[in-house]
């Protein structure tokens, strides 16, 4: 369970929402609405722990997520709109070292199975400053199918995808709501994900 209480954010002397509060049980999904400025990604930062909030507070099976630390941060999956992959390296490289970082060594193949599940079998190899937009999506994305983590927290997780990739996206999150996972995304796109229990909040910018 996550659970935000009255969060209120500020960003340099100003405002930029302050009251927020959810409860997202197993299996469901909360989607973050507003226009450009409305402070999405400020929100994200806040539930992924990397932002504080000027009042408010976030939590973990009842826990408040700055005392879980570390502990917190190996139950989440975080792709951010800039991707946090590195050009130099390739797409395989990419994902060994984020599991490395994340203190998950993986299995061999594993990441390869996830590159060809986001369509990007035969490119595993390639530097990933030669892929075009949409596929450095795609390598940041396909953490998402390499090792399950009950809590999902994507920013704008479509943009640069085409429908085909978008449609992989849609299925990887709805398999992880039927699993019983959390997500939490923003998109401005209508993305039509299946969930039972999907929970809207808009932002009002
Ligand atoms: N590091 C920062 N310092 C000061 N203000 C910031 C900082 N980062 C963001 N902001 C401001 O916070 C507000 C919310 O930004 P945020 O990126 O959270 O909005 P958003 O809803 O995700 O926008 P978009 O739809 O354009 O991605 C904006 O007015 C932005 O200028």
């Amino acid at each position: 369970m996550l659970s935000a209480t009255h969060l209120t954010c500020v960003r340099g002397d100003q405002e930029i929402f302050r009251g927020v509060s959810f409860e997202l049980a197993p299996g469901s999904l909360l989607q973050v609405a507003g226009p450009n400025g409305s402070g999405k990604t400020s929100l994200l930062r806040i539930l992924c722990g990397l932002l504080a909030p000027e009042s408010g507070e976030v939590r973990w099976a009842g826990e408040p997520i700055r005392d879980l630390g570390d502990e917190y941060f190996s139950k989440l999956h975080y792709v951010g709109h800039l991707n946090g992959i590195k050009d130099e390296l390739s797409a395989l490289e990419n994902l060994r070292i984020f599991a490395g970082l994340s203190g998950e060594p993986i299995e061999e193949g594993r990441a390869a199975d996830a590159l060809r599940r986001m369509g990007l079998g035969g490119r595993e190899d390639f530097p990933v400053k030669r892929l075009s937009q949409g596929q450095k999506r795609r390598v940041a994305l396909a953490r998402l199918a390499m090792a399950d983590r009950p809590l999902w927290i994507l920013d704008e997780p479509f943009a640069a995808l085409d429908a085909e990739a978008v449609a992989i996206v849609q299925a990887l999150v709805e398999e992880h709501l039927e699993r019983g996972g959390l997500a939490v995304l923003t998109t401005h796109q209508a993305a039509e994900i299946r969930c039972a229990q999907a929970q809207r909040l808009q932002l009002a910018g």
